[in-house]
C-alpha cells in the first residue's frame, strides 16, 4: 500500500516553555522534526510528506528539508492543530491513504507503521495507542465521580491512518459543524464510522513538557 503523510509542526510549544517551537529543538544533534520526518523518508510505502508549519518558520523548514524528494508540500499552519492539518489536507491530491503524525513524536517504529498499514487497508480507519498503566478516574471539581474500566481505555498516539476520501469528508464535516477535536479520529468518529485500534509503543511519546525531553534523551540512548 502507498500513502501520503501529513505532519503538523506549526505549534508554539507553550507547555515546553522554551520560547520557541519545540519541533525545532535539537536532540542528538538534529531538530525533533528531522527525526520525525526521517521515519517517513525511509519508508518506501510513503509517497509524499506534507508539513504544516508556522508562517515565520517557513524558511527554516524549507531549508531543513531542501534535500528531500518526498517533502512535497510545506503549508501554512493554523490557530489549532486541526486547522494546520486541514490546510495541508486540502492540498493533498491523488493519495489512497493519508497518515497524520505529530511533528513532536520522533520515536515512531516500523512495527507500529506496519500494523497501521495493514489495519487501514482492511478497514479504512486505524489509530494506534497503548494500554494505560495507572488506574484512571473521572474527577470533577476535585471529587472522584467514577473509576474507569481500564480494559476499555487506551492512551491514543499518532500516526492515525485513514482512507483519503474519508478523512477529507471528516474534516469538511468537522468544519461545517465547528467541531473542536484533539485528534483526527474524533472527526471520523463524528461521522459515525468505525475506527480500529492497533498497538503503539510506550516510547512513541509526544514531546510536550520539559520532563518529556529527559525521557526523549533516555529513549535515544536505548536505541
Ligand atoms: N496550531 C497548531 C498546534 C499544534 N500543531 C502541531 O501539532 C502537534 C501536537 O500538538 P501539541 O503537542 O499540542 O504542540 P503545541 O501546540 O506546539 O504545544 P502547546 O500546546 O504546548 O503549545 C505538534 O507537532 C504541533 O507542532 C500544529 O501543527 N498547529
Ligand atoms: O495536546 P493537544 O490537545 O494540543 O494535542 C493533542 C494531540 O496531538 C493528541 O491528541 C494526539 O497526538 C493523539 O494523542
Amino acid at each position: 500500500m502507498k500513502y501520503t503523510v501529513i505532519i503538523p509542526a506549526a505549534g508554539l510549544g507553550t507547555r515546553m516553555g522554551l520560547g520557541f517551537n519545540k519541533v525545532l529543538l535539537e536532540i542528538n544533534g538534529e531538530p525533533v522534526i528531522k527525526h520525525t520526518v526521517r521515519h517517513f523518508e525511509e519508508d518506501p510505502d510513503c509517497e509524499a510528506i506534507h508539513l504544516a508549519v508556522r508562517i515565520e518558520e517557513t524558511a527554516v523548514m524549507k531549508e531543513l528539508f531542501s534535500d528531500s524528494d518526498k517533502v512535497s508540500g510545506i503549508h501554512a499552519g493554523g490557530a489549532e492543530r486541526q486547522d494546520s492539518i486541514y490546510n495541508a489536507l486540502v492540498n493533498v491530491r491523488g493519495a489512497d491513504y493519508i497518515f497524520v503524525h505529530d511533528g513532536a513524536r520522533p520515536f515512531l517504529t516500523n512495527d507500529v507503521l506496519s500494523r497501521l498499514k495493514r489495519k487501514v487497508k482492511e478497514t479504512g480507519a486505524a489509530i494506534c495507542g497503548v494500554k494505560t498503566k495507572d488506574t484512571l478516574k473521572r474527577v470533577v471539581d476535585g471529587k472522584v465521580k467514577e473509576t474507569l474500566r481500564r480494559d476499555e481505555v487506551i492512551a491514543v498516539h499518532t500516526p492515525q491512518a485513514f482512507d483519503c476520501s474519508l478523512l477529507k469528508q471528516a474534516y469538511e464535516h468537522a468544519r461545517q459543524n465547528k467541531l473542536e477535536v484533539t485528534d483526527d479520529s474524533m472527526m471520523v468518529e463524528a461521522l459515525g464510522k468505525e475506527v480500529y485500534l492497533v498497538e503503539s509503543t510506550y516510547d512513541n511519546i509526544k514531546i510536550t513538557t520539559s520532563e518529556d525531553l529527559q525521557l526523549a534523551h533516555m529513549i535515544l540512548k536505548g536505541k
